[in-house]
This record gives structure tokens, C-alpha cells and sequence, in this order.
């Protein structure tokens, strides 16, 4: 019989039988978001009509305008999980608070919290734009039964179980690791599966790629400025290309498949820069650093930020390990 690419619920069941003893939350966490994730993808290819399209009409926390399909992808995430019973608490780009979630006997002993940004890069879902999903899954801390704290979301990057994207541009892909290498999957929109495309995903060492929002060039640090001047006038290998999609996912994993520096420093006016520690950077840096490469505040490795809000923002540079290293000797 003709080989067929592995699925990833395949995937999922083949991992877990990695881990023989424990009790298979993770896995069905997965499969969570693996159903909410199709049911997104399937209205962002819907985006132009008008049911979807544009601002919902309100503001989230940081004072962002929430588009109607923000609002959508957090309901599917949350929802999905709620019903199958299999995190004790969520946190989200979209709520100010984080979400206990209980069982009918107010209780939850399920152990996983999860973060996320629903829909990241929403600036560009009416023109036509890849955007993505963002998510980390962190071990509770709190005791099981218990309902969660805030501790259980404010912890260090390098305590997270899982982490992962979905991007959905010309096709939607699925990229996670739980810490043992990352692999990426396409759906198949006829069949509505996930297939391994992408197996055992590596950042190249070096890359020619530099991805920062230059409108704000005026307002970095001198450091960063060197940094920008040196991509533009090293022609040692060849001239580095600017690419900047204003959507973190796909300009991340653009250059996890390409090699590539991805930056949004502190800026005057905004010194912490624009992107959440915990649901935008942390998850990112797990999956840069299982790829091979590295991510960090300019000061300190991403995943060793000792978090003390659940919005928190943080500077990030992230990407290739030797342009990341260059782009530190500049700071
Ligand atoms: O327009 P800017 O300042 O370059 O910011 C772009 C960044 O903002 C974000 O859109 C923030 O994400 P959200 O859309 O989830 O708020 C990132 O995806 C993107 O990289
Ligand atoms: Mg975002
Ligand atoms: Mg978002």
C-alpha cells in the first residue's frame, strides 16, 4: 500500500505512547485544539464577508480595537475546552482576567492552564492577510480541586509543557512542540485533517532575514539602530531582505523556514515594545529554541522572564542563533 502522510491525531496517539503512565490530558488537550483551530481556519477563509469582517465594537485590555473575528476565535478556544472538560484555567489576549473553569461539583482537577492570543496579527484579517493562533500550556501549580490563582499563569517560559501556532495563510498549518523537537502540520481543507508536513522543524544557524516595524525606527535604542544599519550594509554573503508582515506568527515562522532575525524592540515611547510575554513571546521562544535558535528580551533569554502580569509586554529579538548573537554584541 502507497504511504500516506501521518496525521496529527496519529501523531498525538504516537507521542503519548511515548509516555506510557501519564494520563493522557495533554493529548486530549491537543485534539482541542486541534478541532477549535479547523473551526477557525474556516471562518478566517471566510474574511471579506460581511458577517465577519471589521471591528466588533469594543476594546480589549491594552486598549486594542477587538475585530469581529478576535472576538470569534476566542469564543471556539474557550468554548472547546470548556466543553471537553480538559484545562482548570484559561488565559487570553481578549479577557482581562484569567478564566477558572470548574466542573458541575465546582471543582477541577484537571492540571494544565492555558494561554493564548486567539488571533494574532487582527490588523490584517480585512486585508487579506496571514494571521494566527498563539498558545502555551503551563502545569498548575495551585493544588488539583482547587481553583486556579494567578500564580499558575505567571510563570517562567521555561516551565511550559506545550506551545505552539496555528497560522492560517495560503494554507492553515499547526506547529507545536512539548519540549522533544517541533514538527508542523497542514490541513487538508477537503478532508478537514492535519497532515505532518513538517516533521522535526530546525531554524538554520545564520539567515539573511530581518523583520522589524522600521516606522519606529527613530525611537530604538542605539544598539538596535547599529543592528538595523549592519543588515543593510553587510554584503559579506549577500544583501539581507527586510520582511515585515505585522503578523508575529507568520513573520516567525517565516523565519524558522527561511533563517532570519524577527525584532520588535522597546521603542521611546514604549519601552517594553509591543508584544505579551506570556502568550505572544514565551510560546514563540519555546518552539525558536526547539528549533535550533534563540529568543531575548535584549537583557535576558525570553523563557527565563520571571513573569508579574498576565499582559505584560516584553522587547524580543528572536530567530537564527547567529543573528541573534550579532544583534546581542550591538545592545
Ligand atoms: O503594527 P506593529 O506595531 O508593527 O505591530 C505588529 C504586531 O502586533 C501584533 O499584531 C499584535 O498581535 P494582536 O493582533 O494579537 O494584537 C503582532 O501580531 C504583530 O507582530
Ligand atoms: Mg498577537
Ligand atoms: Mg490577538
Amino acid at each position: 500500500m502507497e504511504e500516506r502522510f501521518i496525521t496529527l491525531g496519529e501523531f498525538i496517539i504516537k507521542k503519548q505512547e511515548d509516555f506510557p503512565y501519564s494520563s493522557g490530558e495533554l493529548s486530549r488537550l491537543m485534539n482541542s485544539i486541534r478541532l477549535a483551530s479547523k473551526i477557525v481556519a474556516q471562518k478566517v477563509n471566510q474574511a471579506g464577508l460581511v458577517d465577519i469582517n471589521g471591528a466588533f465594537g469594543s476594546e480589549n485590555i491594552q486598549g486594542e480595537q477587538q475585530q469581529k473575528l478576535d472576538v470569534f476565535a476566542n469564543d471556539v478556544f474557550i468554548q472547546t475546552l470548556i466543553n471537553r472538560e480538559i484545562v482548570c484555567g484559561i488565559a487570553s489576549e481578549e479577557n482581562d482576567d484569567f478564566i477558572t473553569i470548574c466542573g458541575a461539583d465546582g471543582n477541577n482537577n484537571n492540571k494544565y492552564v492555558l494561554l493564548m492570543d486567539p488571533l494574532d496579527g487582527s490588523s490584517n484579517i480585512d486585508v487579506n492577510v496571514s494571521v494566527g493562533t498563539i498558545f502555551s500550556v503551563y502545569r498548575r501549580i495551585s493544588d488539583s480541586g482547587t481553583p486556579v490563582t494567578q500564580a499558575d499563569f505567571l510563570q517562567k517560559g521555561i516551565n511550559q509543557v506545550a506551545a505552539g501556532y496555528v497560522i492560517y495563510g495560503s494554507s492553515t498549518m499547526l506547529v507545536y512542540t512539548t519540549g522533544n523537537g517541533v514538527n508542523g502540520f497542514t490541513l487538508d481543507p477537503s478532508l478537514g485533517t492535519f497532515f505532518l508536513s513538517h516533521p522535526d522543524m530546525k531554524i538554520s544557524e545564520d539567515g539573511a532575514i530581518f523583520s522589524v516595524n522600521e516606522g519606529n525606527f527613530n525611537q530604538f535604542e542605539q544598539g538596535v539602530k547599529d543592528y538595523v544599519a549592519f543588515c543593510k550594509d553587510d554584503t559579506s554573503k549577500k544583501p539581507y531582505s527586510s520582511r515585515y508582515i505585522g503578523s508575529l506568527v507568520a513573520d516567525v515562522h517565516r523565519n524558522i523556514l527561511k533563517g532570519g532575525i524577527y525584532m520588535y524592540p522597546g521603542t521611546t515611547s514604549k519601552p517594553n515594545g509591543k508584544l505579551r510575554l506570556l502568550y505572544e513571546c514565551n510560546p514563540l521562544a519555546m518552539i525558536i529554541e526547539q528549533a535550533g535558535g534563540k529568543a531575548t528580551s535584549g537583557t535576558q533569554r525570553i523563557l527565563e522572564i520571571e513573569p508579574t502580569e498576565l499582559h505584560q509586554r516584553v522587547p524580543i529579538f528572536c530567530g537564527s542563533k547567529n543573528m541573534v548573537d550579532k544583534l546581542e554584541s550591538y545592545l
